[in-house]
């Protein structure tokens, strides 16, 4: 059955906004929905994907929708709409809509201008060339101009991988293990999960699998201090709680209230009780400077340009500028420098981001490793090996879609050198010391979590 002509207006008319670039498509579309409640699901589901193919496809659409009499905003509606469900799908199209869709449908794009096949800012095309050469980098922009697949994470505090398979077939879900991380499962169609009791009782969590690495290269073992920098919603940080067996302390920083409020159901979910929340000011907070040198493992999953998750967001790409990964980089260095005070003796500070550009990567580890001789880079194929992942990689994590199908994710593990050993007596003073005075770090983080 064909959609009514009347989502071609709808789709016109939020698209209009969402290129204004003042905000998140999602969230625009989302406010778009609760405004419009009388769309169906089917409609809904055409508009927000007839949307998405614009946002993936903008350089190749505007130069096609730009030509012709009628106006610009509806031919591109037209186009993402007919690549989202196909020209025979829409109603109310004309004869010459029809027919100027099926030629644009059918133009090889192999023989498209590069920029315009890659459909990135000409700013963002150039760094990518520069860094990676025209050909990788075309390939790269196709798999990021591919929806991203449906990725699980099994919570292994809840069910086995075995236990979460059976479960899914019997919905009936398909679902397939993924190569690299080992709870990880790719779900074959894109079926809303909400309402499963698997999802309910936090047996899974959506999370893509190069997410799920990361978390894994934190290397977090059992009873260890740990900390999660930047744990936003609380991604890594439900993975890494699972990967520590629900045991010692693992703090969830973040400077977003809102954002720790979303991680707050989650982990209620998850089963775990090891987790502490903790809102902080900004990475120089006093809360932080009370655990100084006493943690085994930070993560610091960085703000950054989230360029390597285009598959999701390719809106991301258009509101990004030059201009803001220079600001990202001066967060990026401080938190670096924050992050670092709180890791032991031996202990191992992580770095990650999900960009793609050198800038925000290796540029942020060298000036970092520049400034702290007491840490040194731990290769990550070193890291690989401990745990086991089978991928193929240098010094660093460098996770790409192209190349893995995962979301564009970098990351380096950062060492902090062993101090030489205490004399014994100074040692044995220290204990003592502790054992009377205990460290009010702890009391006061653990009530910052309880608030
Ligand atoms: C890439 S996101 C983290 C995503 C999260 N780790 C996850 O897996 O879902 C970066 C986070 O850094 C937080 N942030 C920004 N500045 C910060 C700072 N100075 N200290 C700590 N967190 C900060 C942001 O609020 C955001 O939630």
């Amino acid at each position: 059955m064909r959609l009514p002509p009347a989502i071609i207006n709808n789709t016109e008319e939020v698209l209009r906004e969402i290129l204004r670039f003042t905000a998140p498509a999602d969230s625009t579309l989302s406010r778009y929905f609760r405004d419009h409640p009388r769309l169906g699901s089917r409609e809904r589901g055409a508009i927000a994907e007839g949307i998405y193919a614009v946002l993936r496809n903008k350089s190749f659409y505007t130069d096609f929708a730009e030509a012709g009499s009628t106006p610009t905003m509806r031919r591109l509606s037209l186009l993402g709409l007919a690549a989202a469900v196909g020209i025979d799908s829409l109603g109310g199209l004309s004869e010459e809509e029809s027919e100027w869709l099926t030629r644009i449908e059918q133009i090889d794009r192999t023989l498209l201008p590069p920029m315009m096949r890659a459909n990135l800012p000409k700013w963002l095309y150039d760094k990518l060339v520069a860094q990676n050469g025209e050909a990788d980098t075309l390939q790269l922009a196709d798999a990021l101009n591919q929806p991203a697949p449906l990725d699980l994470r099994v919570n292994t505090i809840k069910a086995s991988k075995d236990e979460v398979v059976a479960a899914l077939a019997t919905a009936p879900i398909l679902c397939e293990p993924t190569p690299y991380a080992p709870l990880c499962l790719r779900v074959l169609k894109k079926p809303s999960l909400q309402n499963l009791p698997l999802f309910k009782n936090g047996a899974i969590e959506v999370q893509d699998e190069g997410s799920q690495i990361l978390a894994q290269i934190v290397g977090a073992k059992r009873g260890e201090m740990v900390v999660d920098f930047c744990a936003g919603a609380g991604g890594k940080t439900l993975a890494l709680g699972a990967l520590m067996r629900n045991t010692g302390r693992l703090y969830a920083f973040d400077v977003s209230d809102k954002r720790l409020t979303k991680l707050k159901p989650r982990l209620a979910r998850s089963g775990l009780s090891n987790v502490h929340p903790v809102l902080i000011a900004h990475e120089r907070d006093a809360k932080i400077k009370r655990l100084a040198g006493k943690i085994d493992r930070v993560l610091v999953d960085a703000p950054c340009s989230g360029l390597g998750t285009l598959r999701r967001n390719p809106d991301v790409k258009w509101r990004q500028s030059e201009r803001a990964i220079v600001e990202l980089n001066e967060k990026q260095n401080a938190i670096m420098a924050g992050a670092a005070r709180l890791v032991k003796s031996g202990g191992r500070l992580v770095y990650a981001t999900c960009s793609l550009l050198d800038e925000e990567n290796e540029a942020v580890v060298a000036q970092f490793l520049a400034t702290h001789d007491d840490f040194a880079l731990v290769p990550m194929r070193d890291v690989l090996a401990e745990q086991k992942i089978a991928l193929e990689m240098d010094d660093y994590l460098k996770l790409l879609p192209h190349k893995h199908q995962t979301d564009g994710f970098f990351a380096a593990v950062l060492e902090r050198k062993k101090l030489p050993a205490k004399p014994a007596q100074v040692r044995a003073d220290a204990a003592a010391a502790d054992a009377i005075e205990p460290s009010d770090s702890d009391t006061d983080l653990a009530q910052s979590a309880a608030e």
